[in-house]
Parts: C-alpha cells; structure tokens; sequence
C-alpha cells in the first residue's frame, strides 16, 4: 500500500531515434505539491503529456488511483480525476468570466446540450463560489478574452476546479507573468491544495517559486531522474547546484 496517487513506473518516450524520457520512475503523494524541475528539453513536459493522455508512452506504466491510466484518452483522463492547466489556455474568448466557468460545470454534470438555454441562472453559485476561491469575483462580466495572463490563468483553475479534480497538472502556471501576477497565481495554487485537498503536479523555471512553493521536489536532467527530495536536500545536492549554475551562467 502506498500514498501515491499517481506513480510512473519506468516511463520511457521516445520521438523516432531520440529518448525524450527514460525510463522515469515518479511518485506523487496524496496532498502534495509535487514540482518536476529540469533545463529546457528535460523532458518534463512530455512527461505531464503522457500523464494527461495527450502522449502514448512508449514504455512504462502510469498508475492513478492505483489504476493505470495508459491508453485512457484525455477526457478519460480528466473524468479519472486529473485536470490539466495548458501553457495555452483553453477558454471561450468572447464569453465572460463566469460563463466560461458555467460551462466548465456543466460540461462535468453533462449539462452541455443546455449551455445556451435562457437559464442563464444555471450554476450561478457554483460559479461564483469557484471564481472566489480564485479571488476573481469582481470580474465576472468581463469577457475572458480581455484577461491579462494573470487572471487568465486563475480563470483557468477556477474551470478546473470545476471538475473536482483529485490531482492538478499545472505545465509553468507562472510563465509569462509580471512578478505580482506570478505571486499572485503561486499563492492560489498553495489555497487550493491546502483548502481544497488538491494534490498538485507542476513544472516551473522560477526557482525561488518552486523553493517556496513545493514539498518535494523532482529533478529532470536529459530525461532521467536526477533526484528527488524536499526542497532543503534538493537545493543541498551538488548535482543539482552544478546543473542551475551552469545554466545561470549559460544564460
Ligand atoms: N513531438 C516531438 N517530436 C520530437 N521531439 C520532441 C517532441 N516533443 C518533445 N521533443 C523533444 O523532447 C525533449 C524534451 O522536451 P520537453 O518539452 O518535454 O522538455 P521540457 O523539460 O518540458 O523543456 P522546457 O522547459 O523547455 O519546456 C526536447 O529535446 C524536445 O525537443
């Protein structure tokens, strides 16, 4: 018996004759935030690719639940339990705030054939509740597609939520933003796992945000597990220094 909501087991990708990942062993405990941090080209979104569905691996087991998700396609997935942030959101542009959030519910409950039926009450509470916990209820009405990254990125978690995940993949939920945006965003992830029981999978380049942030740590380098620990060994380990200084000093 184990923690582990999901476990990779020897996940191994690989595009033609190049190994993107090898051979990735990976546990994410229950109620964690768990950071996948590596150099450009680590593998590690591939990796979140192939926990979402979105990539067959091509070796290797994937276990959520203690079930194994491979082969499941992504709406399998999302309905397992797993929701996913993309580093390009997925919202409707001329729609509002809380309309897109609506939506995000009724797609879960199956609701979609009514989504343009008069009832614009539909879900209203829900709605408002998930768009509170992102701290987004002053902008309702606004048309999502006039969001700032920022609180694009908090309308995405707050349709997320939406789908009462268990687990939250989040592929650089900070890239792009301005530092207020980034503290901002870093302090509803924290909400959201610790008021919520959302267990939390990301990938992220700012270091200090993930010094922070997470309670254990995972390091890619060249698809293979560096190591892995909570964030004072990681940050003690002279592999890891070398790895980050040396890429300080590329930069
Ligand atoms: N579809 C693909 N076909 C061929 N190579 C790919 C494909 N997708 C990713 N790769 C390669 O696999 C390697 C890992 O890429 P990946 O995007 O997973 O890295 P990453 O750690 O997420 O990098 P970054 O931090 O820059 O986003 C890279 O060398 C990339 O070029």
């Amino acid at each position: 018996m184990t923690d582990a909501v999901l476990e990779l087991r020897g996940v191994s990708k690989t595009f033609g004759p190049f190994k993107a990942v090898t051979d990735m062993s990976l546990s994410v405990l229950k109620g964690e935030i768990h950071a996948l941090i590596g150099p450009n080209g680590a593998g590690k979104s591939t990796l979140l690719n192939m926990v979402a569905g979105g990539l067959p691996p091509s070796a290797g087991e994937i276990l959520f639940a203690g079930r194994s998700i491979v082969g499941l396609p992504p709406h399998q997935i999302v309905h397992a339990g797993i929701a996913r942030s993309f580093q390009i959101t997925s919202i409707f542009p001329k729609l509002s705030v809380i309309e897109n959030v609506r939506i995000a519910l009724m797609a879960r409950q199956g609701r979609c054939r009514s989504l343009f039926a008069p009832a614009a009450g539909v879900m209203q509470d829900d709605a408002l509740a998930l768009l509170e916990q992102v701290h987004m209820e002053r902008d309702l009405d606004r048309p999502a597609g006039e969001l700032a990254a920022g609180d694009r990125k908090r309308l995405e978690f707050a349709m997320a939520l939406a789908g009462a995940p268990e687990l939250m993949l989040l592929d650089e939920p900070t890239a792009g933003m301005s530092p207020e945006e980034r503290s901002l965003v870093t302090a509803i992830i924290r909400k959201i796992n610790a008021t919520r029981g959302v267990t939390v999978l990301f990938t992220e380049h700012d270091i200090d945000m993930v010094f922070s942030t997470a309670h254990r740590i995972t390091v890619m380098h060249q698809g293979s597990k560096l190591t892995e620990g909570e964030p004072a060994a990681v940050r003690a380990n002279p592999r890891v220094r070398e790895l980050y200084l040396g890429e300080a000093a590329h930069a």
